[in-house]
């Protein structure tokens, strides 16, 4: 961060000194659920910041809207100073907000290779265009085949380049979602859940991976349930609680405020159907 964080109010909404990502607003319900209701949101350039918060938070809606995979029903939001209010996903790749997803079973049925090479084709405008000018796509497709082959080598997954995506281990897979995302030279990733299902070995590379892409100017925001990761490696916390923002702040100071403490006892409450359950 340019300013200590440690400077900056632990209060959610609080404004940042260069924020990427600025949302009012956001509401989002399913039938009369409302499972996100952001009023003020800043997400600080050039950080690492985890959303945390118990199940059904409202972590994953506000991940899908902001990233263009899902629609908001109120809300404005901007990302590095533009307007993107209900963008749709490959315009926002386009300018620099990607998100990672789980394999899918057919991303699983493609090469390590071809899932690299998928991952760059946002830009069906061009593609079309440059179908026309084959000089032009040939050039593409070989600048697409080397961002892909630099990053298989940085994520140490080029020995794996044409195995079947499916074969991979749990945390070649996550590699594979992280290397990915970077085939558009993005300016912020959201990273959904990065450690799950990694076995401990490769925890501490994947940790490795995201600080890296922070020390080289990026913005990182990821939803993690594993307490010890954000801890571990986040400059900012923002907690969210039945769709709310319900604290944000360092992550020392987030893991002691009663806001955060009752959200996840509170939650625990429920899940124990009434009964007073405060482990
Ligand atoms: N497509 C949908 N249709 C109906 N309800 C949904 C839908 N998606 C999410 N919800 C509901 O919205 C609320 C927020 O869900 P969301 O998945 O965003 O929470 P979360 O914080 O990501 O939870 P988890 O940590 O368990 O993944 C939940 O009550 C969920 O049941």
């Amino acid at each position: 961060m340019s300013a200590d964080p440690a400077t900056l109010p632990p209060e959610p909404g609080v404004a940042k000194p260069d924020p990427v990502l600025v949302v009012d607003d956001l509401v989002r319900a399913f039938g009369g659920l409302v499972a996100v209701d952001v009023e003020h949101l800043e997400i600080q350039r050039g950080t690492i910041t985890s959303l945390i918060g118990p199940n059904g938070a409202g972590k994953s809606t506000l991940f899908n809207v902001l990233s263009g995979f899902d629609r908001a029903d109120r809300g404005r939001w901007s990302f590095d100073g533009t307007p993107v209010t209900g963008r749709a996903a490959h315009r926002l790749a386009r300018q620099g907000l990607v998100r990672t997803f789980q394999l899918t079973r057919t991303l699983s049925r493609l090469t390590v290779l071809d899932n690299m090479k998928l991952a760059a084709t946002g830009q069906r405008g061009e593609r079309l265009l440059s179908a026309l000018l084959p000089p032009l796509w040939l050039r593409q497709e070989r600048d697409i085949e080397r961002r892909a082959d630099e990053l298989l080598e940085r994520f140490r997954l080029d020995r794996m380049r044409t195995e079947y995506a499916g074969t991979l281990s749990g945390g070649q897979r996550k590699l594979l979602e992280m290397a990915r995302a970077l085939m558009v030279h993005p300016t912020m990733v959201l990273l959904d859940e990065p450690m799950a299902g990694v076995n401990p070995a490769l925890t501490q590379s994947l940790l490795g991976h995201i600080t890296d892409l922070r020390d080289e100017g990026l913005t990182v925001c990821f939803v993690e349930h594993d307490m010890d990761v954000v801890m571990g490696i986040s400059d900012w916390v923002v907690c969210m609680a039945e769709g709310r923002i319900v604290a944000e702040g360092p992550p020392r100071a987030v893991a002691e405020n009663p806001a955060v403490i009752d959200a996840y006892l509170g939650s625990r409450h429920d899940e124990a159907g009434g009964e007073d359950d405060a482990r």
